[in-house]
Order: structure tokens, then sequence, then C-alpha cells
């Protein structure tokens, strides 16, 4: 497709979805309040048996959701919403300032996405969002324009990065999904789970991520200046299957246009990832086999989106 589902949408005749975005939903999500949330100030709390409270339930969330609502995270809301602001205003360019950034090859250290196709199990569909990627670590990339958005953005995926001798690569994405005449239609990212260690998403208060629990979809309803934390699948395998990596997917609405930023953390590229070996050792035996991180990213790219599929990637099949 040649303009983005924003200008689609800014459309003033646009009264029904164009055929190929056409995407059936499973039944819509209903509203959780056990949704875990974990206080990251008692996290970092001088106070032992408070930390020790914290890292049990963080576990749990892991292991039973693999999602949670990040609070006293101390990220100032003053920065948050100026990250927002900063997407919003690079979906505000002109055309011809963002077209510059439109993906040529997967590895592109800026990549502006379109209504973008992809492909899942069955057909192929075009997808009603459009993003800006950028690799943000170890070496900072991003747009331009906006003017004096790149200092903020560099200051988000700085205070969003993990604080341990990690060597990994971070990624800033920010999707945008403008209103859809029918929602129900069209999908703004279908099923999936992350490719990484942990997914940090913020936005701008219109709702609209999802995640999967007990085979059910949840809507995700987070307090104000929180971070919307999945387990991805890295955390799956290096936790020997312990961590969940949860299927989550971005529904759209007719009222609002939402915006999210999204902080996917994962390992270096060359890195050679696999369970924890005192997992293994507790557990019997290894749920994956040891594999190089990039290699899974690429197999995960030229594959289908659909769900846990990749995981299967690296599992080692029982005799
Ligand atoms: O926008 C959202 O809520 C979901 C984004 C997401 O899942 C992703 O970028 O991987
Ligand atoms: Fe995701």
């Amino acid at each position: 497709m040649n303009s983005g589902v924003k200008v689609l949408a800014e459309s003033t005749d646009l009264r029904s979805v164009p055929s190929e975005f056409s995407f059936v939903n499973e039944p819509t999500g209903s509203n959780s309040d056990s949704i875990p949330i974990i206080d990251f100030s008692s996290l970092t709390s001088g106070n032992p048996d408070q930390r020790s409270k914290v890292i049990q339930e963080l576990g749990k969330a892991c292991e039973e959701w693999g999602f949670f609502v990040l609070v006293n995270h101390g990220i100032s809301e003053t920065l948050m919403k100026a990250t927002i602001e900063g997407a919003l205003e690079f979906f505000d360019l002109p055309e011809e300032d963002k077209q510059k950034y439109e993906a040529k090859h997967v590895s592109d250290p800026i990549k502006y996405g379109r209504g973008s196709a992809i492909t899942t199990s069955d057909k192929k569909i075009f997808l009603w969002r459009d993003f800006i990627k950028s690799y943000v670590h170890p070496e900072f990339h991003y747009p331009d324009k906006p003017q004096n958005f790149r200092e903020i953005i560099f200051e988000y995926a700085k205070r969003s990065r993990f604080d341990f001798n990690l060597s990994y690569k971070e990624l800033f994405a920010a999707n945008y999904y403008p209103p859809c005449p029918q929602p129900d239609q069209a999908i703004g990212l279908p099923p999936h789970t992350d490719h990484g260690l942990l997914t940090f998403l913020i936005h701008n208060g219109v709702t609209g991520l999802q995640i999967q629990h007990n085979g059910k979809w949840f809507n995700t309803n987070s307090p104000q200046n929180s971070i919307l934390v999945n387990t991805a699948d890295q955390l799956e395998i290096f936790s020997n299957g312990r961590y969940k990596s949860v299927k989550h997917r971005a529904v759209v609405n007719n009222q609002a246009t939402r915006i999210s930023v999204v902080i996917p953390n994962g390992p270096a590229p060359e890195a050679i990832v696999g369970p924890a070996s005192p997992l293994v050792q507790r557990d019997g035996r290894p749920l994956y086999r040891p594999f190089k991180y990039i290699e899974y990213v690429e197999t995960q790219l030229s594959n289908t989106v659909d769900g846990k599929v990749n995981l299967d990637y690296a599992k080692i099949q029982d005799n």
C-alpha cells in the first residue's frame, strides 16, 4: 500500500475497512482487576522483607500471567508524556519526511512502516497501524525530525534500560493506530509473542492492548504513569519454561487514535542464549537448546505471525 493507515483513516469518505485489511478477530477481551501490579520501589528497598515479598510477587506474575503493571518505577510522568508527544509529532510530520525512513531491509537502524503487510497462518493482511522503530542501544538512532525529540527519546530509552552488565540491544518502537470505521474487521497487531526478554509499553491513555490468560483475552487497563511489562520468548527460554512469554494483540477502536511506545529489551545479536544452568540442574533437563539470538530473530521474521510457533524453534522435542 502506498499511503499509511493514518492517511487512509483521515480520508473523509472512509466508511468501511478496505478488504485487504480484513481480519476476523477472536472474541473481544473482558476486563480483569487481577492483573498483577509490581511496585518497583520495593524491589530496590533497603528493607529485605519488603524486597523478598515483591521478588516473590514478580516471579508469580511472570509464571502465571507473563505480564504485570509496573508502578513507582522512577521515570517521571513529564518524560513519559514528552515521549508519547514526540512519537505523535513524528507521525504528524509530512509524508515525505517520514518516507525517507521507509524500511528497506530488516537490519536498517531506523524503520518507518505504513499499514504494513504480514502473513498469518492462512493469508496476507495489512495492519491498521503505522510505526517507527529505531535501535537506541548500544548505538543511538532516531529520526532527526521532529526537532528536539531526539534528546527526549534518548533519555526515555536510557531510563528504560536494564541496569546490569548485560550485552544487549534495545529498540524504540512507536505504534500509531488511527480510529477505524469497523474496529471488529481489522487488527492493529495480531496475536503474537515478543522475541526478547522483557517489553516495556506506555500509551496515550487510549486502551487497545489485550493479553491472553488461561485461553481468554483480557483488556489491559493501567494507572496513569505506570509501565506495562510483558515477558518475552527469551525469558521463557532462559527460565527453562517457568516464565511465560505471553500472547498479546493490539485491537483498534472507532473513536480515538491510540499511540503506544514500546521498548523491547533483548540479548545482543551474537549472544548465545539458552536455559540458565541452575534451573536446568533443578529441573533435571533443559527444555530448550542453546542458539544464537540473531538466528532466532531472523527465523521469526521470516515466519508467519502466529503466536507461539517460534518458541518451537528452540524447544527440545520429547522422543
Ligand atoms: O501497541 C500495543 O499495545 C502492542 C504493541 C506490541 O505488542 C509490539 O509492538 O510488539
Ligand atoms: Fe508485542
